[in-house]
């Protein structure tokens, strides 16, 4: 059993507990479950959609890394598939606040970096604070996405975030979780090809700078993330964050980092390369290089 679930497992009623067990003893266990396995929880447990994902909040909040704040936010997003995605809060130290990775951001990105198209509800421990329920305007779903919180009648986005700005006030037609592919060739090597395959499927309609990032793990797993900006701009998650996101609720560790690829454009108004190196840096990692996109 993988030790970063043993006590909030512990919390969960006996048949969720025993329904899971077989699902979490991979040590890079994905921090999802597939529709069917959904399914399979909801038939062995007797809990629907809903109860499922608040039962499951525990697990998510011990894939929060919050060394600051001491504080675990945990996220669970359902998808039009089925499928159930983890979200944690994630801190940085050594870097600034701004890098911080809210658990519903962490979540949402989880989601559209597994190639989710939409989602229809998250979870989440705590309410979502502004910033985060901006960050989910920017989704396809809109404001009929549904939030559920412990001990509060199920409600939308729509009713936390009225009178809301987004994308609509930018004229802005493509949305978080659409389908994009911005059409960079994939050159060089395995990591920067990666980098350049998670840069096409950015969001960046604001500043036309898409850009992505892959990390290359010591036992060689790569992973993708993708930019995501926002109507507002200051929710925007970095590609970077993405990345590392998936690389934490995936089981692994920063030092298992062995190389990471920066691709954006050249010419583009807006750089990820200086945060992006500085944060690497932070957490260890020298070995970083930026593909540019042509
Ligand atoms: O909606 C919220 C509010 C806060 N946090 C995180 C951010 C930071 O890591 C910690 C303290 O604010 O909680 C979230 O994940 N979601
Ligand atoms: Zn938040």
């Amino acid at each position: 059993m993988r030790s970063r679930f043993q006590a909030a497992l512990a919390q969960l009623p006996a048949s969720l507990q025993a329904a899971l067990q077989p699902l979490l003893t991979d040590a890079h266990f994905p921090a999802m479950f597939s529709a069917s396995e959904v399914e399979s929880l909801k038939a062995q447990t007797g809990l629907d959609d809903d109860a499922l994902a608040f039962a499951l909040l525990p697990l998510a909040a011990s894939c929060a890394r919050a060394d600051l704040s001491k504080f675990y936010v945990g996220a669970v997003a359902r998808g039009v598939s089925g499928n159930l995605y983890f979200g944690g809060n994630m801190e940085f130290p050594g870097t600034t606040m701004q890098q911080t990775v809210h658990a519903e951001q962490s979540a949402i990105t989880h989601a559209w970096m597994r190639g989710e198209k939409a989602l229809s509800a998250i979870t989440v421990n705590y309410t979502p604070c502004g910033h985060c329920r901006q960050f989910m305007n920017e989704l396809n779903s809109g404001v009929a996405l549904r939030i559920n919180l412990p001990g509060r009648n199920p409600a939308t986005l729509g009713d936390y975030l009225p009178d809301a700005f987004g994308p609509r006030d930018l004229e802005i037609k493509t949305l978080l979780l659409d389908e994009m592919d911005h059409g960079f060739a994939l050159q060089g090597d395995e990591l920067s090809q990666a980098a350049i395959a998670a840069a096409n499927r950015s969001h960046a309609p604001y500043s036309n700078a898409p850009s992505g990032v892959a990390l290359e793990m010591r036992d060689g797993t790569i992973f993708k993330g993708s930019y995501a900006e926002n109507a507002a701009f200051n929710p925007s998650l970095p590609p970077l964050q993405a990345a590392l996101n998936l690389l934490s609720l995936s089981g692994y560790d920063y030092n298992d980092i062995q190389r990471a690829i920066l691709a954006e454009k050249a010419d583009a108004p807006l750089t990820q390369w200086d945060a992006t190196a500085a944060t690497l840096k932070a957490l260890g990692c020298m070995n970083f290089d930026r593909a540019l996109l042509n």
